[in-house]
């Protein structure tokens, strides 16, 4: 079987690292290989200190293109979890990536404000630190993802539903 990359994108807190797992678990118990590649993870093995600027951020996202790429032309199925907050990034990747789909991971800001599971919405909102997305910080909404997912309206099966079925009409689930 041919991989292929599951894109999550959306801001801190609306969900992808948690939906990643889940699709995960869904997929491996299937029978298919599987890797995350965590946006967070990446930063805290490779380059703890690069930070957030959107030259960081840019360069940062090109290798988890690129790692994505690998995987997914050698048969893994790639879970990308990882904000991406410009959508020529987004692009570049549909393009760079042969077997692509990109998942819009939503939640409304007040939602993502109460869950706040690392405590930076606290920390922003107290003006500790700025530049956070989707709150001070840019987030560029996808307008052709493949599949979007208000993850305050749905349950954590139903979206591995959604994506599984999506991965199926595209072709790259059996
Ligand atoms: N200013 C600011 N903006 C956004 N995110 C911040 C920031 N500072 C720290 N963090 C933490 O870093 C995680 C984002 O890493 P990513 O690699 O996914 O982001 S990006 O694609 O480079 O924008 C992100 O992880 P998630 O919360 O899982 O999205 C945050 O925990
Ligand atoms: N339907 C849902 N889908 C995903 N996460 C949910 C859902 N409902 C509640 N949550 C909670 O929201 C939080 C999302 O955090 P996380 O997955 O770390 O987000 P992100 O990786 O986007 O920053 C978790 O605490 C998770 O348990």
């Amino acid at each position: 079987m041919d991989g292929f990359t599951i894109w999550l994108t959306g801001p801190s807190g609306s969900g992808k690292t948690t939906l990643a797992r889940a699709l995960k678990e869904k997929l491996k118990n299937k029978g298919y290989k599987v890797e995350i590649l965590d946006g967070d993870e990446i930063r805290n093995t490779l380059y703890p200190n690069l930070g957030f600027s959107k030259e960081a951020r840019e360069m940062h996202n090109r290798i988890v293109i690129h790692l994505a790429k690998l995987l997914s032309r050698n048969g893994i199925i790639a879970i990308v979890s990882l904000i991406s907050p410009y959508k020529s990034i987004r692009e570049f990747a549909r393009k760079e990536i042969n077997n692509f789909m990109e998942v819009y991971v939503y939640a409304p800001l007040d939602v993502r404000i109460k869950r706040d599971p690392k405590g930076l919405y606290a920390k922003a909102l107290k003006g500790e630190i700025s530049g956070l997305t989707g709150y001070d910080g840019v987030y560029e909404e996808p307008d052709n993802a493949d599949v979007i997912i208000d993850t305050s309206k749905m349950s954590i099966d139903e979206e591995v539903e959604l994506i599984i079925k999506k991965a199926e009409e595209l072709g790259y689930l059996g």
